[in-house]
């Protein structure tokens, strides 16, 4: 039986892709099949083959070694962009069943099936729907990337206040340190502690 997880951010680029190699690094030396998923890329870098890449994809392929970027990447989009409006430019409905099957079939073949959303859990993947219920969609257990610098705790503390109202269970949380030297780092990081209502997971220094 495998296990799955959704990785989620206080933000955009704070670090989701950062962390979520170092999480599947670490399984991968405990000795388990891993797999990633990053069902909804926007910001694409078209290539001389007409070949659309997303830097998150290439980055989760290769801490994992899969080898199909169609099955664990289902929806890619151009412009870096909220995926709601790449989406609705490109004609496209994002498929919840969809991504949960291609999901089931990843799961199929790994110990842990890590999945990445794209921005925060809020970000819009339609009019109507948000990661958040792309994640109850998969039912999975929820990891929270704190990007570490100043505003992190607010940003932090609401999410965690909408992941527990998802119903979804609150795994753990990533502390990530995003700038060099954050004033007070350790005492950021003890309040965060106190008040998340999950475990610190994993601790990352900034890296020059
Ligand atoms: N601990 C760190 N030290 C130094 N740089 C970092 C660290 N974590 C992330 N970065 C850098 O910050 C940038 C954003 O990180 P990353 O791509 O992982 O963010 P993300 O949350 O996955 O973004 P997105 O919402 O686009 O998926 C990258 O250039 C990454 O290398
Ligand atoms: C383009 C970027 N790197 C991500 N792929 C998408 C971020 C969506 C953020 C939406 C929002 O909360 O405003
Ligand atoms: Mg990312």
């Amino acid at each position: 039986m495998s296990s799955g997880y959704f990785l989620t951010g206080t933000d955009t680029e704070i670090g989701k892709t950062y962390s979520a190699v170092r999480l599947l690094q670490r399984w991968r030396a405990q000795g388990k099949r891993v797999a990633a998923m990053k069902p909804v890329a926007s910001g694409c870098e078209v290539l001389a083959d007409g070949r659309w890449v997303n830097d998150d994809v290439e980055r989760l392929i290769a801490a994992t070694g899969q080898t199909d970027r169609d099955a664990m990447n289902p929806y890619r989009f151009l412009p870096p962009v909220s995926p709601h409006i790449a989406a609705r430019e490109a004609n496209v409905a994002i498929d919840f069943s969809l991504i949960a099957s291609r999901y089931v079939r990843l799961a199929e073949e790994a110990d842990v099936v890590l999945v990445e959303g794209a921005g925060g859990w809020l970000a819009p993947l339609s009019d109507t729907t948000f990661m958040a219920d792309l994640a109850r969609h998969l039912g999975l257990p929820v990891i929270l990337v704190v990007g570490m610098r100043l505003g992190a705790i607010n940003h932090a503390l609401l999410t965690a206040r909408a992941i527990l109202d998802s119903g979804l269970p609150f795994a753990g949380w990533v502390a990530n340190r995003v700038v060099p030297d954050q004033p007070f780092y350790a005492e950021n990081l003890a309040t965060l502690k106190a008040h998340l209502p999950a475990p610190l997971l994993l601790e990352l220094p900034y890296q020059p």
